[in-house]
């Protein structure tokens, strides 16, 4: 079975709720390939969440950007999936490099997150990718083989599960990864999950891209057979350009 496509929009830590309602507004208003044929996926800072999940098209899905590793209890700061599941948000982005570089989670503490949220309910898009010294060392294959192992281990359904490669030194440079690049990790993630997991769960889990994707290199990005879809960062804060993106031809 085709893998449905995916667009992702990662607004990271931006946005007030004019300019929220701004853009979800335009997407509103966007036309779009039906749901039918590709997932949209909103993912806004936690506060704005009840706000674009009541108005945001019934067609788009809404995502966390995190949360946290267990049951909720005394963890200040943190929001756990039971809260996220109280709200009807179905999706959370977890192991995003700016997580797993600035705030030092561990490959295990990222599979520990993943498990629990898809033990939960919620479904997962689960984020891994080198850094540019891993890259220049050669070690990109064995980090992000790391990285998904430790996920891998602690899961044992993968229907749940979206997987986002981005490269670190991709994110917000405007240096995004040649398609060959892209689809060379993204055949290597594949070839692991077939390996190491199995044959049905390699052909079913969308393997999607990020890392300074824009309108402009969409195209040929998506063209790649092993890519599935984006996970946008920036350019999904430009209304215009999400559109664009979702106008790629399938
Ligand atoms: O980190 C990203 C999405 O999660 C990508 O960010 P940019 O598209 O801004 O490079």
């Amino acid at each position: 079975m085709a893998r449905k496509f995916f667009v992702g929009g990662n607004w990271k830590c931006n946005g007030t709720s004019e300019e929220v309602k701004k853009i979800v507004s335009t997407l509103n208003d966007g036309q779009v390939a039906s749901a039918d044929v590709v997932d949209v996926v909103v993912s806004p800072p936690f506060v704005f969440l009840p706000l674009v999940k009541s108005s945001l098209r019934p067609d788009f899905q809404v995502a966390a950007q995190n949360c946290w590793v267990k049951k909720g209890g005394a963890y200040t700061g943190e929001i756990s999936a039971e809260m996220l599941l109280n709200l009807d948000i179905p999706w959370v982005i977890l192991g995003h490099s700016e997580r797993r570089l600035l705030l030092g989670e561990s490959n295990e503490f990222v599979g520990d997150k993943v498990a629990y949220a898809l033990s939960k309910g919620l479904k997962v898009i689960a984020c891994v990718g080198e850094t540019l010294e891993q890259r220049e060392s050669g070690a990109t294959v064995e980090v992000v083989a790391a990285q998904t192992k430790a996920i891998a281990e602690r899961i044992s359904d993968w229907t749940n599960v979206v997987l986002a490669y981005e490269p670190v030194w991709a994110i917000g440079t405007g240096k995004v990864a040649t398609p060959a690049q892209a689809q060379e990790v993204h055949y290597e993630l594949r070839k692991w999950l077939q390996i190491n997991v199995s044959v049905e769960v390699a052909e079913s889990t969308r393997i999607i891209y990020g890392g300074s994707v824009n309108g402009a290199n969409c195209k040929e990005l998506a063209a790649q057979p092993d890519v599935d879809g984006f996970l946008v960062g920036g350019a999904s804060l430009k209304v215009c350009i999400l559109i664009v993106l979702l106008k790629v031809p399938l």
